[in-house]
């Protein structure tokens, strides 16, 4: 919670004058009963119909004041909170931008979205309430118990009495109730992991017959999200009926006791009407202290979740004194490169010892093109997370113009590629401003590049009377796009700023195979100094490629040309007869 405290620093001396704001408010919000017990007992019987008027017209001046110092200090409060929790926001963002992908996996997207948004929330609400009731609770608490005191020391006892009963009711209930609360935030991230999952596979859902599965699924996990929350919920709801009894329970005795006093003499009416406004002040504001006391538990779980990726270190540190490549000519090479996932514990016990990838060295020249085939999950874009630096290798080395790649700022090594991976994304953008991406690519280079991507002509059909095709609005994820489309989109976006390495990951198999064709004869003509790596699932895709690498289990079985691995790699040629039929 003490990182908590560095964000909201700089907004001190704002904060102190809503303080002071809030501390007036509530001084004049005391003095209402005192005075109204004096007008009753004091100003009252004199029968003078100016003084009456006179403490009238304080009331009204003490209410307005109260009124306009209290809304002036909570707005304060919520600016001072939104301001410091957008800061949070912001660098938690960056931060998250920088995570590695090892890293990403331990904490998992769905966790990150909502350390985000509703633990980030949950901060929001407890600065703003620590503004607003942290000051005003405790001056009403301790400056309400003084008044009543000099008003009437007897029925303070009864106050007195009550005010432990109270703490220790506080204090039992959110000792029982806080943990829940990590524990509802707990399951509520598994709950945005399936939301999210459906989202993103809402087709293949449908298409496979899964909805059925899935609203299972959602509805357990949700029905798991609700029973967490009822049970926090209602066990810090014990708190306001156990409040409002006692306060009741109180407010009787308080009458009871008054009553008698007045009566005999030793006590005014005015005196007993302002002790029950006290009473009910001072136990409120005891309610608005366990509001705190809450706000406080979820914050510090929140802030242990936001400053767990803050204060993760990085991974991904850049080794300027690296050996570089001896003796070679290659644009990309890999040395013996062997590489696992990071697994849970629990994942390392059920699965055998076995690597994602092993053992796997190639070299490929400026200007020279790699297609890698190979079954699903064999490894083939986990060779692609190594080389863009997403993972650190475990053994080996992999080398770009002979230096390795732990020895470039990761700004600088991926300034090199143009990627497209699977089910890469598409946003809510014109045509030219997703091939752009933000890149200030001249408007020309952005058409040769859907040229070269085979997406001019799509994108000329898109045309109408007030707009050209690249101005065309694309929907959210590219659902206004067909597959083909959203691939041929991609690929321009890739190839826009003529990068010194193009990597496409199965990302033509939906084009036909004319367009495939066609993009390949693009590619020779116009990038011949990039050098290029496709994995596909087609071996048309790849069969001219200068090298193929062919994949098995995380093993390089065949790596050379097609005649060479027709030949060679019992694997390639039934690839190659299941495809093409020979
Ligand atoms: N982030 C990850 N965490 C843990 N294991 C992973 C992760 N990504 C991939 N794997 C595992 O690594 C292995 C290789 O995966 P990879 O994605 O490289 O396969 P692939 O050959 O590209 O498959 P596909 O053709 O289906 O895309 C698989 O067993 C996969 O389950």
């Amino acid at each position: 919670m003490k990182h908590i405290f560095t964000y909201i620093k700089p907004y001190g001396l704002r904060m102190l004058l809503g303080f002071l704001i809030k501390v007036m408010g509530t001084f004049m919000d005391l003095g209402l009963p005192w005075v109204l017990a004096y007008i009753i007992d004091e100003v009252i019987p004199l029968k003078e119909i100016k003084y009456i008027l006179l403490w009238g017209v304080l009331m009204l001046f003490l209410s307005i004041g109260a009124r306009e110092f209290n809304i002036t200090a909570n707005r304060m409060a919520s600016r001072v909170a939104g301001d410091t929790v957008k800061r949070l926001r912001h660098d938690l963002f960056q931060k998250i931008e920088q995570l590695s992908g090892a890293q990403v996996d331990y904490f998992s997207i769905p966790s990150l979205i909502s350390r985000m948004t509703s633990d980030t929330y949950n901060i929001h609400q407890m600065v703003s309430m620590m503004q607003r009731l942290g000051v005003r609770a405790p001056i009403i608490l301790v400056g309400g118990t003084i008044l009543t005191f000099t008003l009437e020391p007897v029925l303070t006892l009864v106050l007195v009495g009550i005010l432990p009963l109270l703490g220790i009711t506080v204090y039992i209930v959110s000792k029982k109730g806080i943990p829940l609360y990590s524990k509802s935030q707990a399951s509520a991230d598994k709950m945005i992991r399936i939301v999210r999952e459906n989202v993103n596979g809402i087709r293949v859902i449908k298409a496979l017959s899964k909805s059925e599965h899935e609203k299972q699924r959602f509805k357990s996990s949700n029905e798991e999200v609700a029973g967490n929350e009822l049970k926090a919920g209602a066990t810090m709801a014990a708190i306001n009926p156990v409040m409002n009894l006692l306060l009741n329970g109180g407010l009787t005795l308080v009458v009871i006791i008054g009553a008698y006093r007045v009566n005999s003499g030793a006590s005014e009416v005015g005196k007993i009407v302002a002790f029950l406004s006290y009473f009910t002040m001072i136990l409120n504001a005891m309610l608005m202290i366990t509001r705190i006391f809450v706000s406080i538990s979820k914050a510090n779980a929140s802030a242990n979740r936001i400053f767990a990726v803050l204060n993760m270190e990085e991974d991904l540190k850049v080794c300027e004194e690296l050996e570089e490549e001896k003796e070679s000519d290659s644009h990309i090479s890999f040395h013996d490169v062997t590489f696992s996932y990071p697994q849970e514990q629990e994942e390392k016990d059920e699965k055998d010892e076995s690597t994602n990838v092993e053992s796997i060295s190639f070299q490929i020249k400026k200007g020279e093109s790699l297609g890698i085939i190979g079954a699903t999950g064999s490894g083939k874009t986990t060779l692609l997370n190594l080389l863009l630096r997403f993972y650190d290798i475990e053994k080996g080395a992999i080398y770009i113009n002979g230096k390795n790649v732990k020895s470039f700022s990761l700004k600088n090594l991926r300034k090199k590629f143009g990627i497209v991976f699977q089910n890469d994304v598409i946003f809510a953008d014109t045509i030219a401003g997703n091939i752009d991406f933000n890149r200030n690519i001249t408007r020309d280079r952005i058409v040769e590049a859907a040229k070269d991507a085979q997406a001019a002509d799509f994108i000329d059909q898109l045309k109408t009377k007030e707009k050209d095709g690249y101005e065309y609005a694309v929907a959210i994820k590219g659902a206004n796009l067909s597959g083909g489309q959203k691939q041929r989109l991609l690929i321009a976006r890739a190839l826009a700023a003529k990068p010194e390495i193009l990597v496409l990951d199965d990302s033509s198999s939906a084009l036909d195979y004319k367009t495939d064709a066609n993009l390949r004869i693009a590619l020779r003509k116009h990038y011949q100094n990039t050098t290029t790596i496709m994995i596909a699932q087609r071996i048309s895709s790849i069969m001219s490629m200068d090298h193929i690498l062919v994949m098995e289990d995380g093993k390089m079985i065949g790596y050379g040309k097609h005649e060479e691995l027709l030949n060679g790699c019992p694997v390639y040629s039934e690839i190659y007869q299941s495809q093409m039929g020979e």
